[in-house]
């Protein structure tokens, strides 16, 4: 049964900007709750926007249609003009960023400061640079809004709930560790099973392009940088907490402080498209072929994966050997991520939340789950 709403709940204006396979779903997902306080008011995509408060979009195929016969170039600073509008004592905001855009993401403190909620999968503000970071930080308690994020973390998976929810209730964090990047754990869990040889390297990660599990350009995952994005979160979330108990985490400038293991090939560092990356990799195929040869000769698979570890006040991102008996290596398929939070009340059995960690639906499920807990 989904959520139901009194019909006296206050009106929540949502304004989605970014429409491509997370945000199309999401607007999906969204318009599918039946009779909900939610007005779907604004959509803006690279080129076009529609704001249309006194005609909120209903269905999944109209908002499409409209968008694409709108002249309207996008403008954000007339779209925080018009958003701020429609605030009033029974009626908020919410702007929910579906892009990987640098540029949106420096606008949330403005957005915040005008009193809407921002809700985004987007990692980049919160892994970019601390100052912008903090800015997110203070301008969210200053005007009492909320910034969400729980899909910048495995996805649509409770992990950055899970994690506010220990710090909040007084749990020393000792170490978070896991397989982080649904495009990584697919692609090892289908290159390095145990068994000396398999597919080449390039068609997988062409696979999981074709799945929707990379970013827009795939090297911003096999660099590693997506990884780092979501460790330094967690690490800032546990940072920027008020809980004492973890203070030893050292406080990262930017996702670039973590360190982390690239697996792009020297030669293929800075190609412009998704495309060409593709299609030059399977000239490294024999490199990563090694790779899994050298492991298996120890009876190891390959994993990629992260650590914060808050005692030691490390936080690194790498491509590691496990055995076949590892969790890592056994509880794993398809774009699953496996989150292990060490704490002082869990022990020595670590809390551990898994499942899928990319594609589309999972990832529009955990940004509207933030959108539900503005209700
Ligand atoms: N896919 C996944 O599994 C997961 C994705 N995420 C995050 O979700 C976000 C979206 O991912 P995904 O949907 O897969 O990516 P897509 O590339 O499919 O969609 C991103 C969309 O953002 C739009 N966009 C880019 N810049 C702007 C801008 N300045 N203004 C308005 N729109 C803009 C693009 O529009 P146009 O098409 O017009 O160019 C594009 O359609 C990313 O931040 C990603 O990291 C997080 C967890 C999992
Ligand atoms: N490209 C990312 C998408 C989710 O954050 C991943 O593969 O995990
Ligand atoms: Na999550």
């Amino acid at each position: 049964m989904q959520t139901s709403f009194k019909s006296s709940s206050p009106i929540i204006n949502v304004a989605v900007i970014g429409v491509g396979l997370v945000g199309s779903e999401f607007i999906k997902q969204l318009l599918s709750i039946p009779s909900s306080p939610f007005r779907l008011v604004s959509v803006t995509s690279s080129s076009r926007t529609v704001f249309a408060p006194s005609s909120p979009f209903r269905s999944s195929d109209s908002w499409k249609d409209i968008l694409a016969q709108s002249t309207e170039r996008p403008n954000f600073e007339l779209l925080t003009q018009n958003l701020s509008s429609l605030i009033s004592s029974s009626s908020s905001v919410a702007v929910v960023d579906n892009t990987s855009s640098d540029d949106v993401a420096s606008r949330y403190p403005t957005w915040l400061k005008a009193g809407f909620n921002v809700i985004t999968p987007n990692k980049k503000a919160y892994s970019g640079d601390l100052e912008l970071y903090k800015k997110i930080v203070e301008a969210s308690k200053e005007s009492g809004t909320k910034f969400l994020n729980e899909s910048t973390v495995g996805a649509g998976l409770p992990v950055i709930s899970t994690l506010k929810e220990l710090l909040g209730t007084g749990d020393k964090i000792k170490k978070i560790e896991g397989v982080f990047s649904g495009t990584m754990s697919y692609i090892f869990n289908e290159f390095s099973t145990g068994s000396p040889d398999g597919p080449s390297f390039s068609s997988i990660v062409k696979g999981a392009r074709e799945k929707g599990y990379t970013e827009p350009h795939p090297a911003d995952d096999l660099n590693g940088f997506d990884v780092a994005r979501k460790l330094t979160i967690l690490s800032r979330t546990i940072s920027f907490s008020n809980n004492p108990n973890n203070s030893s985490l050292p406080s990262l400038q930017s996702f670039k402080s973590v360190q982390t293991v690239s697996l792009i090939p020297p030669p293929l560092e800075g190609i412009p498209t998704g495309d060409e990356f593709i299609s030059r990799l399977l000239h490294f195929d024999t490199e990563f072929d090694e790779k899994r040869r050298q492991a298996r000769k120890k009876d190891k698979v390959l994993r990629f994966v992260g650590v914060v570890d808050v005692e030691n006040g490390d936080v690194k991102a790498a491509l590691e050997e496990y055995s076949a008996d590892h969790p890592f290596a056994t509880s794993l398929g398809g774009s699953d991520n496996i989150i292990m939070f060490h704490t002082e009340r869990y022990g020595p059995r670590p809390l551990i939340v898994q499942g899928a960690g990319a594609g589309a639906a999972v990832t529009a499920m955990g940004v509207l789950g933030d959108l539900l807990k503005l209700t």
